[in-house]
């Protein structure tokens, strides 16, 4: 039996070495590359982000949920780095059973989120697929010089903070799956349709380092803190939770268990960043209607997680392929 491969052993060692150290690609430790020097005013900030049917998104999800889903994941990047998007180029893998109408929902999803974003579509590639239907796009936005927030950058000391609510799109797929039933089915609209937190673009300028949490929580917070040199302290009691993910909660029995699950099931698309204490208040005047939840900080230490005072040690921090 060959060894199971990690993802980012892949792209630390395989792929890394293949930059041949450009400094657009960050070393592959960022959500994005940056693209310097298009004219005086801007930079380029690109990231791409690939769905698969059954691993990303269900067969039963609606073509055109899917279709907004695939421009939501890379603007939620875009939005993590402090940039305003502007167009993509998109690759799709039809099955071959893919019918005309399927097609046409598809692109109804697109056009509908590129109106709601601003977006144009500026070319691809589409091919067929013996497998299941495989999207990707490569997302661009613009960045004032010098405007792209990083990973790295934090410093120990600096509070952790966190957009939105926590949990719901893993809890979504969890009801999509038949674990629960959910009156509004609010929890699986966020699993379908993450919501990128563009409106955060000024607030990160007083943020030391940002990512966007798609993998969960502990691991994309863990990214800022590799990235920094710094360790983190997290504690899942200051979990910000719906209403809906609060209900969930208090039927589970390992309160513990199920506040990890929460913080590592990812399909968040929220914003993780660092902000230093003095930079606290004029970051939270830029946030608008979307709450900001500090969950913890950057330390000089390892990362740890606690919940009510005590260590705790998930078994995992994230997804990973
Ligand atoms: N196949 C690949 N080729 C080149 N670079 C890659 C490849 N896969 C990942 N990377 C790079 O590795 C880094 C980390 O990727 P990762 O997928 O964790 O980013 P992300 O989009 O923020 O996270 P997620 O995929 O969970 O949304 C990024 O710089 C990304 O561009
Ligand atoms: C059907 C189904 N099963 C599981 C999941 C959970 N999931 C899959 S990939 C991923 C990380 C983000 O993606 P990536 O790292 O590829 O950008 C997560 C949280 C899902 N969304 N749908
Ligand atoms: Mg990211
Ligand atoms: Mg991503
Ligand atoms: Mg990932």
């Amino acid at each position: 039996m060959s060894e199971p491969v990690d993802e980012f052993d892949w792209i630390a060692r395989l792929l890394r070495p293949l930059t041949r150290g450009a400094p657009e690609a960050f070393d592959l430790l960022d959500d994005a590359a940056l693209i310097p020097e298009i004219d005086e005013a801007n930079q380029i900030v690109v990231t791409s982000d690939c769905l698969v049917e059954g691993v990303h998104f269900l067969a039963s999800d609606r073509p055109d949920m899917v279709a907004r889903k695939l421009l939501r994941v890379n603007l939620s990047d875009l939005a993590a780095k402090g940039a305003v998007p502007f167009g993509y180029l998109m690759t799709v893998a039809w099955p071959r059973d893919a019918d005309w109408r399927r097609r046409q929902m598809f692109a109804k999803g697109l056009a509908t989120d590129q109106g709601a974003f601003g977006l144009s579509l500026l070319g691809g590639d589409t091919v067929s697929t013996p497998g299941p239907w495989t999207l990707s796009a490569t997302m661009m936005g613009r960045v004032d010089p010098g405007g792209m927030v990083r990973r790295g950058g934090g410093k120990p000391g600096d509070l952790l903070v966190v957009s939105g609510m926590i949990g719901d799109g893993w809890l979504g797929l969890k009801a999509l799956q038949g674990e629960f039933t959910e009156p509004d089915s609010y929890l699986v609209r966020r699993y379908q349709l993450p919501e990128p937190r563009l409106g955060w673009r000024v607030a990160l300028r007083h943020a030391s380092a940002a990512a966007d949490v798609s993998d969960g929580l502990l691991a994309d917070a863990g990214h800022i803190a590799t990235a920094s040199g710094c360790g983190l302290e997290i504690e899942l009691e200051r979990l910000p939770l719906s209403p809906a993910a609060a209900r969930w909660l208090e039927r589970q029995e390992d309160q513990a268990g199920a506040r990890i699950a929460l913080a590592t099931g990812g399909d968040d698309y929220e914003i993780v960043c660092a902000v230093a204490p003095q930079a606290l208040e004029a970051f939270q005047a830029e946030v608008g209607a979307v709450p900001a939840t500090v969950v913890g900080r950057l330390t000089e230490g390892e990362q740890t997680t606690r919940f009510q005072g005590e260590v705790v040690t998930p078994d995992r921090l994230g997804w990973s392929h």
